[in-house]
């Protein structure tokens, strides 16, 4: 198997692009992105990783884990190191250089607990991995939006659609100046147990493609190869790492894989957190089957009326509403005691990706025509939970516990 760097010499050959470096940022540390940098830093070449944090503490808590990622597989962990970091202050990126590098460091910084060198930030991102939840993507891309070019290519990693478009038209609106995007469906079931550290449940896949804007129906995308060096590079490097059983598909094979996911989050994650439940009590349970029923109607109708998916052969059948309810029914028994990512959210008092999810249904059918009444108002029914928490929280009336003091044998409080 070749290297990283036969990987990037092989390609700056090709594409007559010199000065490729190979390094891979990496955004978001929840399961995925600590999944996706740890099976990168155990390629037998592991390429030069980046991790990108976007708050101090995140660093204080990587440091107290020895700088390392966990992986936790058949109940062993599988530790690994070697991962740059570049902290955000200020709104501006700090490299925290590596103990090696500390050893030689004389400077002290204020900001990161006055013990380590803070060197001036790292300039051009050729290749940036992105698993953060997608509400935080427009927010998280705006933080590197100036260490991005034309020549960078940004991968996404995350649920629910509609980010791209977000993006191109809030951060990217120019065309030529915009980096290529890739997408990918990450299907290992994995769990969190700490931070950085994660459960390996099962084995699953990371199907890749790059995007195409701006081509419709999508099936004319596939006589496109013409793909960028650094998504090139990406695409290989990720295809050749073996735990990430990872798969490169056409956009149109892709977008397919993203519409089923939607489907089983428009149904699992919005009904587990309207009922504040979890996946195994979503079964056998009549009215829910009703509601499922009856929501997969419309987010059928959508899916089938698409005109990215024109021209595909039996677009009816896999996105028929019987067959999205028996995935869905599957997902919910094979997870069971999965609790929706949107009632965690909520939870802990989060934003929720529902825009992204029902929302895109609803968005998507008005363009085709279609009132999607039932996705309508779970979307709000999700977002007056969150006001609800959120308010019910704003409004509690704190107590000063070690202050109270109890006054008789009555237990009254003074
Ligand atoms: C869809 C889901 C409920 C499956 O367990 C979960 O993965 C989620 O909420 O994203």
């Amino acid at each position: 198997m070749s290297t990283w760097v036969q990987d990037v010499e092989d390609i700056s050959r090709e594409t007559k692009t010199p000065g490729l470096t190979g390094r891979v940022h990496i955004i978001g540390l929840g399961n995925a992105g600590t999944f996706i940098a740890h099976s990168l830093a155990s390629r037998q070449s592991p390429p030069p990783i980046t991790l990108l944090m976007h708050q101090a503490s995140f660093y204080h808590a990587f440091r107290r884990k020895k700088r390392s990622l966990a992986v936790n597989y058949n109940g062993l962990d599988d530790n690994r190191t070697g991962f740059d970091v570049e902290v955000l202050h200020d709104k501006v990126w700090h490299r925290i250089p590596s103990k090696e590098e500390q050893l030689e460091a004389d400077e002290n910084s204020d900001i990161l607990e006055g013990e380590e060198a803070v060197p001036e930030e790292e300039g051009h991102i050729e290749c940036l991995i992105v698993c953060c939840k997608s509400y935080m993507t427009e927010k998280v891309i705006r933080g590197v939006r100036h260490r991005l070019s034309p020549d960078s290519t940004i991968l996404f990693i995350q649920n629910g659609l509609g980010i791209i478009e977000k993006l191109n038209k809030e951060i990217f609106p120019d065309e030529k100046s915009r980096p290529h995007y890739m997408q990918g469906v990450l299907s290992h079931g994995l769990k969190k147990q700490d931070s950085y550290r994660v459960g390996h449940v099962n084995v699953g896949s990371l199907v890749l493609s790059p995007v195409v804007t701006g081509q419709t129906p999508l099936i004319e995308a596939e006589k496109d190869t013409h793909w960028a060096p650094t998504t090139k590079y990406l695409l290989r490097l990720l295809t050749l790492t073996p735990s990430l059983v990872a798969t490169a598909d056409t956009p149109a094979g892709l977008l397919q894989y993203q519409l089923e996911r939607l489907a089983v989050g428009c149904v699992l994650s919005s009904l587990g957190a309207i009922h504040d439940c979890k996946n195994r009590e979503l079964l056998y349970n009549f009215p829910v089957s009703r509601t499922m029923r009856l929501l997969l109607l419309e987010i059928s109708s959508v899916i089938c009326a698409l005109p990215e998916l024109r021209g595909i052969p039996g677009i009816e059948d896999r996105f028929s509403p019987e067959r999205l309810r028996r995935l869905i029914l599957n997902v919910a028994s094979n997870r069971p005691e999965d609790t929706s990512s949107i009632r965690n959210d909520l939870h802990y008092q989060r934003n929720t990706e529902i825009d992204f999810l029902n929302g895109w249904i609803v968005k998507r059918g008005e363009e085709l025509g279609m009132k999607c009444v039932l996705n309508y108002m779970v979307q709000q029914l999700v977002l007056s939970r969150m006001y609800i928490i959120n308010h019910r929280e704003a409004s509690a009336v704190p107590i000063d516990l070690d202050n109270v003091i109890l006054s008789g044998d009555k237990g009254k409080y003074a």
